[in-house]
């Protein structure tokens, strides 16, 4: 925390002490980010940097041309960048400076780049008893060396239940890691180019539940999805087809007047549960979560997806809940300090 460039005053650290709070009227955090331009626009909306900058947070853009030591100081870098030279640069960075928050670590944010491995921690969990049930559908990783005519065979050999959802392997924020297909039957995926992962279709009302998390805080939205494959369906019709980005922010269901048995929110104390979880286990702290409620339970629940650092923009009263994370960041900071020193 940065005292208008200075160490906080003796004066208010005596005040602070006698009423146990920390206060930030002339205190300045600085926030540095390395964005894609897409996500600086919908990320930094005026409604938040103003807000932000009402309660001592200011937002400096990195400049990508110069070296990342000679800027700052920062107190929190926020980036969602891809490549391994960035990565390598703000490894460094986070060694060189351990009093920077580095939100988030880059090998934490790899482990979601890879369909298979950001589901890993959803399956160790076993959350079986918790207000209900979470867990992964079954899935089956198709790597670049595989044959694509042995991909039938394979299909059949793990005892995958028919349709499935064909999704590239790598996330690494090309569209072309978002084209997914749907399965009717086995033999026409070898049209379909690995490295995948083949995924069972769970039929779930054709709503999904987008659940975003800032630290402690979780917020839950509803957006459409695919509707139920019926078992008449997959027996009339085969191929393989691609579907758009089915639950995109247009396909908000929020205000969709829905049956109750699809629509009601998963329970509060197994999405705390979950969050806490993942949360510790990712060593993240942003990202969300796409889950759906298997149709015709109450709480059964698969989680199908897990994105870094979402399009936040979109959470209701993400400018209030990413100011408090901010400011709670180093507040906790200063607080070890204290009770270090
Ligand atoms: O484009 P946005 O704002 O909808 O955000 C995308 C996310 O949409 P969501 O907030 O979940 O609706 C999107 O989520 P989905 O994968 O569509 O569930 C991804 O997180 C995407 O990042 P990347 O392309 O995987 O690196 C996100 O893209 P970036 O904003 O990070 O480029
Ligand atoms: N196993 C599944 N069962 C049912 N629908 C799924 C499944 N996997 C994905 N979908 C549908 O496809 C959409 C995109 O899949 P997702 O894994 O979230 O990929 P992306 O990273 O591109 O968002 C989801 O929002 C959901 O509508
Ligand atoms: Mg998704
Ligand atoms: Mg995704």
């Amino acid at each position: 925390m940065r005292l208008n460039g200075e160490i906080s005053s003796g004066e208010e650290e005596e005040e602070e002490k006698q009423t146990g709070t920390t206060t930030f009227s002339s205190q300045k955090v600085v926030v540095g980010y390395a964005l894609t331009s897409k996500k600086k626009k919908s990320f930094l909306q005026p409604s938040f940097t103003g807000l932000a900058q009402n309660r001592g947070i200011n937002f400096v853009a990195i400049d990508l041309n110069k070296p990342l030591p000679e800027q700052g100081p920062f107190d929190i870098i926020l980036h969602k960048l891809s490549g391994e030279v960035w990565r390598e640069i703000i490894e460094d960075y986070r060694e060189k400076h351990p009093e920077v928050t580095v939100l988030d670590p880059p090998d934490a944010i790899q482990h979601l780049h890879n369909r298979q491995s950001m589901l890993q921690d959803v399956l160790d969990l076993n959350l079986s008893d918790c207000h209900g049930k979470v867990g992964v559908p079954r899935q089956l990783v198709i790597t670049k060396e595989k044959d694509p005519s042995s991909i039938p065979y394979e299909v059949t050999k793990a005892g995958m239940k028919l349709p499935l959802v064909a999704k590239p392997l790598v996330v690494d924020g090309t569209a072309k890691s978002h084209e997914l297909f749907l399965a009717y039957d086995e033999f026409s995926l070898s049209a379909v180019e690995p490295p995948l992962v083949l995924q069972e279709f769970v039929n779930h009302g054709g709503l999904l539940f987008k659940i975003y998390i800032v630290g402690e805080t979780i917020k839950v939205v509803r957006r459409f999805s695919l509707p139920n494959i019926s078992k008449r369906e997959l027996s009339k019709v085969a191929g393989v087809f691609r579907f758009p980005r089915v639950s995109c922010a247009a396909a908000s269901a929020d205000d969709a007047d829905l049956d109750p048995n699809i629509a009601e929110h998963p329970p509060r104390p197994l999405l705390e549960r979950l969050a806490r979880e993942l949360r510790h286990r990712l060593g993240l702290h942003l990202f969300n979560i796409d889950m759906i409620r298997e149709y015709g339970t109450k709480d059964v629940f698969y989680v199908i997806d897990i994105n870094y650092f979402p399009g936040y923009g979109k959470m209701p009263g993400y400018e209030h809940v990413f100011t408090d994370f901010l400011l709670s960041l180093v507040e906790s900071k200063c607080s070890n300090k204290k009770l270090a020193a």
